[in-house]
C-alpha cells in the first residue's frame, strides 16, 4: 500500500530543515520505500496566504495522510496578531487536536560523539536515554473557560487546567507499555501537592500499575523533576505528565542532549497516525543563514518509519547515518565544539544522505 506523507515546512527555519527531510524521504523511495510525498501550509507561511494558520485545505490533507512531518511554526511576524486563534502556534495546536494526537513522545537520548556539547559534565549524561511522554490534546493548553476579561475594573487572564479519568488512563497506557519495552521504570510528574487535577493524575497512574507489573511506577513532584533532570538525568527511563509541564521539561531535556536541535517527536493518535517534527521551534534568530541543525527534523524521519510506517530497518539506517557524521566530527554550529567541523544546514543534509547511501 502506497502510504501518504505530507510535508508541511511552516516558518523560520523550518522550511530549511524540511528541504533536508524531503530529501531524506526521496532517498527512502529510491531504497524502495513506498511512500507518496504531499507539502502543505501552515501556521505563519499558511496565514499570509489564507488568514488562517491552519487552512481547511492543509487540515484535510493531514487527514488523509499516514504521517505528517512538519518543521516549526510561528516568528516574531506574527507574535502581533490580536487575534489569538489566527496566531501560527494555533494552527499546530489545531492538527494535534483535529487528528486526536494525544500520545506525544520525546526521546532525549545523547548520542555519545556529543557528550561535550551537553551543558552538563560529560559523566552525568553519557549513556543518557530518557524518553518523555508528553500528554498533548489535553490540561491546561485546551482547558475552558479561558480568556482575559474585565473583573472588579481590572483586566484578569484565566485558563482552566482539567484532565478526566479517561484522557489520564489513555496516556498512562502509552507510558506504560513504552516502559515495558525500554527500562520498565515509570515516573510520573505531576504537582499532586498543590493541584487537584493532578491528585486525580496520581490515583489513575497507581490504578493502572498492577496491570503492568513488570514496571516500577515512582511519582515526583513537577519542580523536584525540573531539578533532577539537569542534576541527575540518567535516573530517569520514561518520564509521563501533562502537556504543560511536558513541554517545559522536554526542552531541559532537550539541552542535556547537546542542543534542542538533535531532539525528534512523535505524535500518535489511537489508530497510530502520526505527526512528526522536531522538539524545537522555528528559531527566527537563526532562520535563512543555512546554520540550523536539521539532525531534529531528520531523526523525526527516522520515528516516523518507525511508529508509522512499520518500516524498523530504514529508520536504523538513518539513526546510524546521522552516529556516523558526528564520527566524522562534522557539526552544525549548536553542537560545534573545539577539533570537530562547522558545517551548514545543507552540508549536513549532505553528509546525512551520503552516510545513508553506504550504510
Ligand atoms: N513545534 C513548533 O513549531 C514550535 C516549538 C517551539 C516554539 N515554536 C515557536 O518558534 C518561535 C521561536 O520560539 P523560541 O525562540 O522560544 O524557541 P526555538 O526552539 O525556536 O529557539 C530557541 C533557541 O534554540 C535555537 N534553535 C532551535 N532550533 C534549532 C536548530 N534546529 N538548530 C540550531 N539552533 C536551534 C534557536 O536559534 C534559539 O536560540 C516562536 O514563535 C514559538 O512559538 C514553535
Ligand atoms: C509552539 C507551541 C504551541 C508548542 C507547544 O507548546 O506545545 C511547542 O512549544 C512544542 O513544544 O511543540
Ligand atoms: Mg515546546
Amino acid at each position: 500500500m502506497t502510504h501518504k506523507v505530507l510535508l508541511l515546512p511552516g516558518d523560520g527555519i523550518g522550511p530549511e530543515i524540511a528541504a533536508q527531510a524531503a530529501r531524506l524521504l526521496k532517498a527512502c523511495q529510491e531504497a524502495g520505500l513506498d511512500i507518496e510525498v504531499e507539502e502543505g501550509l501552515v501556521g505563519g507561511s499558511a496565514y499570509d496566504v489564507h488568514g488562517e494558520p491552519l487552512p481547511a485545505e492543509t487540515l484535510e490533507k493531514a487527514k488523509a495522510a499516514s504521517a505528517i512531518l512538519l518543521g516549526a511554526v510561528g516568528g516574531p511576524k506574527w507574535d502581533k496578531i490580536e487575534n489569538l486563534a489566527k496566531r501560527p502556534e494555533k494552527g499546530l495546536l489545531g492538527l494535534r487536536k483535529n487528528l486526536g494526537l494525544f500520545g506525544n513522545l520525546r526521546p532525549a537520548m545523547l548520542y555519545p560523539q556529543l557528550a561535550s556539547a551537553s551543558s552538563l559534565k560529560p559523566e552525568l549524561v553519557a549513556g543518557l536515554d530518557i524518553m518523555i511522554v508528553r500528554e498533548l490534546t489535553g490540561g491546561i493548553y485546551f482547558g475552558q473557560p479561558r480568556g482575559i476579561e474585565v473583573r472588579n475594573g481590572e483586566r484578569v487572564g484565566f485558563n482552566t487546567y482539567i484532565y478526566s479519568e479517561s484522557e489520564i488512563e489513555r496516556i498512562g497506557r502509552v507510558a506504560f507499555e513504552m516502559a515495558q519495552k525500554r527500562g520498565k521504570k515509570l515516573c510520573s510528574v505531576d504537582k499532586a501537592n498543590v493541584l487537584e487535577v493532578t491528585i486525580l493524575w496520581r490515583e489513575v497512574m497507581e490504578r493502572l500499575a498492577p496491570e503492568y507489573p513488570d514496571v516500577e511506577l515512582t511519582h515526583m513532584y513537577v519542580d523536584n523533576a525540573a531539578m533532577q533532570l539537569v542534576r541527575a538525568p540518567k535516573q530517569f527511563d520514561v518520564v509521563v505528565t501533562g502537556n504543560m509541564f511536558g513541554d517545559i521539561l522536554s526542552d531541559a531535556a532537550a539541552m542535556l542532549t547537546g542542543s534542542i536541535g538533535m531532539l525528534p517527536s512523535a505524535s500518535l493518535n489511537e489508530s497510530g497516525q502520526g505527526m512528526y517534527e522536531p522538539c524545537h521551534g522555528s528559531a527566527p534568530d537563526i532562520a535563512g543563514q543555512n546554520v540550523a541543525n536539521p539532525l531534529a527534523m531528520m531523526l523525526s524521519v527516522a520515528m516516523m518509519l518507525r511508529y508509522s510506517l512499520n518500516e524498523n530497518a530504514l529508520a536504523e539506517r538513518i539513526e546510524a547515518a546521522v552516529g556516523s557524521v558526528l564520527d566524522d566530527g562534522l557539526r552544525t554550529a549548536d553542537i560545534a565544539s573545539e577539533g570537530m567541523q562547522t558545517i551548514g544546514t545543507d552540508a549536513m543534509g549532505d553528509a546525512v544522505l551520503a552516510a545513508f547511501a553506504k550504510q
